[in-house]
């Protein structure tokens, strides 16, 4: 790989003595992980039933280095949503947003997903996730892979965040700012960026990044945390916008937190005149731990205005009667009917997040728990709905071993025979919701979305 030559001048003034060693981590091989989904499985009961090669990752509760001869992403673990791949040193910034179950979280610059899906995991699908993506394109890969990892409690949006600082100020206990970066830091893993790089580039991103950080502090309330990251190494967009943030809102503080011992600390002494604190921020190295290059800060909000008596909540169903089919799909399929605030987006029914805010004129791309569709007097549950619940939730379940040859043929769509009550099947991978199936006259009807459908041999 050719680095940019102004971008390996400028690493070797700041980095001095370090330099060479860190010339030399790009000349080996990068670290691969993933992250298990505690919503569908422990740490420890998946190395249980791991087919792959796992070494723990000390900083990340859940994450795991794999080995180079797996695909983890080709299993239908990964189908199910039992984890997520995710750069091992991206992990460092989900853990420190450490959102508690039952908070108001706010993910902003989130597509395709790796710090949302963490996040959820801690929240165990309770209190509220706003999971935003400005791209269109990017926030539909978000919104799968929230559907996939079974989040009850997201709502994803595609907005700006000028539009959403004017609808949630001082709202959310926790905001995750992962910033859009000039990525030198994943040079290794994407050579785009690497292509992309230019000193001009590094500048405009910093001015980008300062103009969301503004808009996140705005929606945090008094007490709150915000967590501050990017891949990049550059001090202008990383300690750089930081004391220019706190300098400008003296109400915010940088934190003091625990870090894992392979971290790095931030460097006033890169840039001039920084605020106090920038020694508390992290910078993960390439050539001090087995991961890419990264940079967090973590921020608390001393004070400042809650959000007031003016809220405006969601307008949600009122008419029960149009929920008649969908309470006889429960009835006849669960053991429970999942209950709350529903609304109704044309036929498509959603189960919301409590309390949640009006969404109105907002781009909204997934309003919470998606359940199904409501068509004249049948309902049809969608995948969402399955990758929701468990097997302990359902009246009828039908499970296949994960190296069966019938799990290939359902994620490739194919109908299955099958013995027992006409009616809808949660089908599991061995023992884990992948999707739905639809049991008559002998045949299991294949429900696996047909966007998601394996192709090809094998
Ligand atoms: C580093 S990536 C986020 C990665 C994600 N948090 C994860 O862990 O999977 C930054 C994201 O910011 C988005 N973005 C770009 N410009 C933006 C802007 N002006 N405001 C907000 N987000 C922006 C990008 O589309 C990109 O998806």
């Amino acid at each position: 790989m050719e680095l940019p030559k102004d971008f390996l001048e400028k690493m070797k003034n700041l980095l001095d003595e370090e330099y060479e060693d860190f010339v030399k981590s790009y000349h080996e091989n990068r670290s691969h992980g993933f992250r298990v989904n505690p919503l569908k499985i422990s740490a420890e009961e998946f190395k249980k039933i791991s087919p792959f090669n796992l070494e723990k990752i000390p900083w990340v509760k859940e994450g795991f280095f794999y080995g180079t001869e797996d695909r983890p992403g080709k299993h239908p673990y990964h189908e199910a949503g039992l984890y997520y791949i995710q750069e091992p040193s991206a992990m460092a910034a989900g853990e420190l947003v450490d959102p508690q179950p039952g908070e108001r979280v706010l993910d902003l610059c989130a597509a395709p997903g790796g710090k949302t899906t963490h996040i959820a995991g801690k929240m165990q699908q309770q209190g509220f996730l706003l999971t935003n993506e400005i791209h269109p394109a990017r926030a539909k890969v978000l919104s799968q892979n929230v559907e996939r990892m079974g989040i009850r409690n997201a709502v994803v949006t595609n907005e700006t965040p000028a539009r959403l600082a004017q609808r949630f100020p001082g709202y959310f206990d926790r905001i995750m700012v992962d910033a859009p970066c000039s990525g030198e830091g994943m040079f290794r893993k994407d050579p785009d960026a690497c292509a992309e790089w230019s000193p001009e580039n590094v500048a405009v991103c910093a001015a980008r990044q300062f103009d969301i950080l503004e808009h996140a502090g705005t929606m945090l309330r008094p007490g709150g945390r915000l967590v501050y990251s990017t891949c990049t190494f550059s001090p202008e967009e990383n300690e750089g916008v930081i004391s220019k943030f706190i300098k400008d809102n003296p109400n915010f503080e940088i934190e003091d937190v625990q870090v894992y011992e392979g971290f790095g600390k931030g460097r006033p002494d890169w840039i001039s005149d920084g605020a106090s604190g920038l020694g508390k921020t992290i910078r993960i190295w390439p050539h001090q731990l087995q991961g890419e290059g990264h940079y967090i800060a973590v921020l608390r909000k001393k004070d400042g205005d809650e959000a007031g008596g003016k809220l405006k909540y969601a307008k949600t169903l009122s008419d029960q009667k149009v929920l008649k089919s969908y309470y006889q799909f429960t009835e006849e399929t669960l053991l429970e009917t999942p209950k709350g605030e529903f609304l109704l987006f044309g036929e498509q029914l959603y189960l919301l997040p409590k309390e949640m805010l009006s969404l109105e004129n907002l781009k909204v791309v997934r309003p919470g728990w998606h359940l199904g569709t409501i068509k004249k007097n049948r309902f049809e549950p969608s995948h969402a709905f399955a990758l929701g619940l468990n097997g302990e939730q359902v009246k009828h379940k039908w499970s296949l071993l994960s190296d069966s040859r019938e799990i290939s043929a359902y994620l490739k769509g194919e109908a299955l025979t099958a013995e027992g009550p006409k009616g809808w099947y949660l089908m599991e991978v061995d023992g884990y919701s992948i999707g739905w199936g639809k049991l008559s006259d002998h045949i299991l009807k294949n429900h696996f979305p047909k966007g998601l459908r394996w192709t090809g041999i094998g």
